[in-house]
C-alpha cells in the first residue's frame, strides 16, 4: 500500500512518513530479499521477532526508500517519489531537527490516522525513543505507545533525569559544576566529561537541546520502553529505571548467527576481507571504523594515519567516503599506501561483523557507536576507544572504567597525537594489557550470551513485553 505524497511546506527535509507502508509477514519479506536491502538490520530483525503473535505494519520512510529503490538497478516496480533533498540530511542540522519538531508530527499524525482508519485492529505503536511525538499520536488514537530505545540504558537514564542535572547546575549553565554526578538513580557516579556531547553545549534553545528535552518529556509517558542493552550488564541502572516505567532489556538486538545474516547494515557494498584476513595470523589485525555517519576532523584523520603507520601492525580501515569534511579524494598521507603495502587494507565499507568475528582480528579501534560496542563484545574483541559524539562519549565509560574492555586512545581533552596512538595500538594488540583485556570481554560475551538463551534474561523480558503488551491492549479495549 502507499499513502499519498505529503507536501513539507516551506521547510525543505527529507520526506519522512510517507514513504513505505509494509503490511508485511517479514518470512516473506526476507526470502524476497527485502529485508536484506533495508538498512536498519536491528529494526527489521527486531520486527521479525515480535511478529511472533502479532502483525507488523512497517513505516519506512520515502528518503531511505528511495535510497534503497535506487540501489536496485532492476527494481522497475517502485515509483520514485522523493524530492532530491537529502543532502540536507546533515549539511544543516539545525534545520534538519526543526523539521523534526515542528513539520515531522503533523505528517506522523496524518498517516497513523490513515493507517487506523483502515485497519482499525491496529493497536500498539513502537517509535524510537529520540521522537518528539509518540505520546500525543498514541493518545490521539488510542494506541499502546512502545518507545525503542537504541542505546545503552545509562544513556537513556541521564537523559531520563534532565530535570536533576538541572536542579544540580550539572546541565544548562555556561559555569556547569566539575564535580561528579551522584544522585540519579541507579547511576554510580560519574563525571560531567563523560556525559553525552549533547549535555555539554549550554544552549537550551538550540534545535537539538529541544530535540532532546522534548524526547525524554515524551518517553516518561510511553507505556513501555525496549532498550537494546543486557540486564546483567547494566542491572542497576535498569531496575531504577523499571521502578518508574515499564522497561525490557531485550538486546543485543541482532541475529544470533550475525556473521550468517542476509542482512545489510548499509546501501553501500560490502568489501569482502575473509581471503585477506586468513592470510594474517590469530589476533593480529586491528579493525577501524568510525560507523555510518560520524566525521573525523582532518587533524585526528592524520594522527590515526600516522599512528597506525608507526604501530607495525596490519589493520582493515573502514573509510567512508564522507569519514572526513576533506574535498579532496585523497585524504591519505602521502606515501601511505606504499608504506602499509600488504600489511594494511582500506574499504569503504565491509560487513564489520563478519570482519570482527575472524580469529585473525585481534583489537577494534572505534567510534564507540552503540552497534560496535555490542558487536565488539559479541565478537571478544577488545576495544581501543576514540568516541566522537552523543552518547559514544558515555558508552566509552562503560567500555574503558566500567568493565575493562576497552582502552582509551587519547585522555579525551588533549588532541590526540600519533604516537600516543601507536603506543595505544601496540597496548591492545600485544602485551599483558591485551590479555586483561580480553579475559573480560570473553566473560562479557558469556553473558551476553545466556541472555540470548531461552531463559536468558533477553528472551524472557522480551516475552514479558510481548505478555504486557496484550495485556495493555486488552484493558484497552
Ligand atoms: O564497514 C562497516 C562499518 C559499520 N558497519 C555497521 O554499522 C553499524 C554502526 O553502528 P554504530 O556503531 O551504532 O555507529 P553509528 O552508525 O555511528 O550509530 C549511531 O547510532 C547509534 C545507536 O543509536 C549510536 O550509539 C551512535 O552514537 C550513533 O552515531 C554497526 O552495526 C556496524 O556493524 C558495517 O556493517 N560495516
Amino acid at each position: 500500500m502507499r499513502l499519498p505524497k505529503y507536501d513539507f511546506g516551506a521547510i525543505q527535509v527529507p520526506p519522512f512518513c510517507n514513504g513505505k507502508v509494509m503490511p508485511v509477514d517479514l518470512t516473506e519479506w526476507e526470502s524476497s530479499g527485502r529485508v536484506s536491502d533495508f538498512c536498519d538490520s536491528e529494526l527489521a530483525y527486531f520486527l521479525k521477532q515480535i511478529q511472533n503473535g502479532f502483525t507488523i505494519t512497517f513505516v519506512n520512510t520515502q528518503y531511505i526508500h528511495h535510497q534503497i529503490t535506487k540501489s536496485q538497478p532492476n527494481n522497475k516496480t517502485e515509483q520514485d517519489h522523493t524530492h532530491q533533498t537529502a543532502d540536507l540530511l546533515f549539511q544543516n542540522l539545525d534545520q534538519f531537527l526543526e523539521g523534526h519538531l515542528h513539520v515531522y508530527p503533523a505528517h506522523v499524525d496524518e498517516l497513523v490516522g490513515d493507517l487506523v482508519q483502515s485497519d482499525p485492529s491496529i493497536t500498539c505503536f513502537i517509535a524510537d525513543t529520540f521522537h518528539t511525538w509518540p505520546e500525543t499520536i498514541a493518545n490521539k488514537y488510542n494506541l499502546v505507545n512502545v518507545s525503542f530505545w537504541t542505546q545503552p540504558a545509562l544513556v537513556l537514564s541521564i537523559y531520563y533525569h534532565l530535570d536533576l542535572l538541572r536542579q544540580n547546575s550539572h546541565f544548562g549553565f555556561h559555569d556547569k559544576r566539575e564535580d561528579s554526578i551522584d544522585y540519579i538513580p541507579g547511576v554510580q557516579a560519574i563525571e560531567p566529561k563523560d556525559l553525552m556531547s549533547h549535555l555539554q553545549a549550554t544552549d537550551l534553545s538550540s534545535p537539538m537541546l529541544r530535540t532532546i528535552c522534548k524526547a525524554f518529556h515524551e518517553v516518561k509517558r510511553a507505556d513501555f520502553i525496549l532498550i537494546n542493552t543486557v540486564q546483567e550488564l547494566e542491572s542497576e541502572t535498569l531496575s531504577a529505571l523499571h521502578e518508574k516505567q515499564a522497561t525490557y532489556a531485550i538486546g543485543p538486538v541482532f541475529p544470533s548467527e550475525p556473521t550468517k545474516s542476509i542482512v545489510a547494515t548499509n546501501l553501500m557494498s560490502e568489501f569482502d576481507c575473509t581471503q585477506w584476513l586468513k592470510s594474517k595470523p590469530h589476533g593480529s589485525v586491528l579493525f577501524i571504523s568510525f560507523g555510518s555517519y560520524v566525521q573525523v576532523t582532518t587533524k585526528d584523520f592524520e594522527e590515526i594515519a600516522h599512528g597506525l603507520l608507526l604501530s607495525k601492525v596490519s589493520f582493515i580501515w573502514v573509510l567512508r567516503p564522507d569519514t572526513t569534511s576533506y574535498e579532496e579524494t585523497n585524504i591519505l598521507p602521502v606515501g601511505f599506501d606504499d608504506e602499509i603495502k600488504d600489511r594494511g587494507m582500506i574499504v569503504p565499507w565491509c560487513s564489520q561483523i563478519k570482519v570482527l568475528s575472524h580469529p585473525a582480528v585481534g583489537g577494534f579501534l572505534t567510534h564507540c557507536g552503540w552497534n560496535s560496542v555490542l558487536e565488539s563484545m559479541w565478537c571478544g574483541v577488545p576495544m581501543l576507544c576514540f568516541p566522537l559524539w552523543t552518547d559514544q562519549i558515555t558508552n566509552r565509560k562503560l567500555v574503558v572504567d566500567d568493565w575493562g574492555i576497552g582502552l582509551n586512545i587519547c585522555d579525551g581533552v588533549k588532541p590526540i597525537t600519533r604516537v600516543e596512538v601507536a603506543e595505544k595500538i601496540n597496548h591492545v594488540m600485544s602485551g599483558k594489557l591485551g590479555h586483561g583485556l580480553q579475559k573480560e570481554i570473553k566473560n562479557v560475551r558469556q553473558t551476553m550470551e545466556d541472555a540470548l538463551t531461552l531463559n536468558g534474561s533477553s528472551q524472557k523480558n522480551f516475552f514479558q513485553f510481548l505478555s504486557d503488551v496484550k495485556t495493555k491492549v486488552q484493558t484497552r479495549n
